[in-house]
């Protein structure tokens, strides 16, 4: 029997001041270990889907992590447990290193009672399988390239203590193949590993060679996705 980490019933999203749901009456789970692939057209709804998840959304149904909802966690831990990645950083003020202490030092992470010194050299190690020399954490943000601040904010949101389910948004579409694939290895390792408290992914990408490699269910959604048009498939 799989065990369930993240369960979602009836989840219904509707855009602000818009009638119709862009996505209704959605149930699925993520089991421990798995690696659910979202597809589906563009502007179908995937990145609005992760952010139901991760709670930055406002939605009706259910979402629970390992049987508590996220009011039951406080609203910040849990976005710490189930951590939204988004494609790339938006504007942030400051250096790669700047964010990922700021963010180490936030209040709901200091459950996890781990230092910044850890967290930091994790960070360095780990972005240094991906070719990121220790030089360009310390460079401003808008100095960066989209494939290295993609790999910076993702070296982040993985060493950052107490993630359980990392919700990756296209995670690797600004880089070439083969460093692609270096990441994507990582992510899988990191799900697998007993020293990571990750249990699962959930990964959108539109590469059908990337979800064929990583992916253990494959979740589909059809525009205007309601029961009937979702899909979710064990590989
Ligand atoms: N808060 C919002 N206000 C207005 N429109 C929104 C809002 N959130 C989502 N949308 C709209 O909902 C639709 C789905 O957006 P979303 O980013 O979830 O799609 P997607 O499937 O991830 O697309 P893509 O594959 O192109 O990244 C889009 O048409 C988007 O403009």
């Amino acid at each position: 029997m799989p065990e369930a980490i993240l369960t979602v019933r009836g989840l219904t999203y509707t855009i602000p001041e818009e009638k119709r749901p862009l996505f209704h009456d959605i149930s699925f789970e993520v089991n421990k270990g798995d690696i659910v692939i979202i597809r589906g057209p563009s502007g179908c709804g995937k990145t609005t889907l992760l952010k139901c998840l991760s709670h930055l959304n406002v939605y009706k149904g259910k979402i629970e992590l390992l049987g508590k909802t996220a009011m039951q966690y406080g609203v910040p831990l849990y976005r710490t447990k189930v951590s939204y990645v988004p494609q790339r950083p938006s504007m942030l003020p400051g250096t790669p290193m700047s964010f990922l202490k700021t963010v180490h030092n936030f209040k709901a992470r200091q459950a996890y009672e781990t230092s910044e010194a850890d967290a930091v050299e994790n960070a360095v190690k780990l972005s240094s399988h991906w070719d990121i020399t220790e030089g360009l954490w310390n460079k401003d943000w808008t100095e960066l390239s989209g494939g290295e601040s993609q790999r910076l904010s993702m070296a982040i949101a993985v060493s950052l203590p107490g993630a359980v389910v990392l919700l990756l948004d296209e995670p690797t579409s600004a880089l070439d193949e083969p460093t692609s694939e270096r990441v994507e290895r990582s992510l899988v390792e990191l799900c697998h590993s007993p020293d990571s408290s990750i249990e699962a992914l959930v990964w959108i990408t539109h590469s059908d060679e990337q979800a064929e490699r990583v992916g253990t269910r494959t979740l589909t959604l059809e525009k205007g996705a309601g029961t009937e048009g979702v899909h979710l498939i064990s590989a």
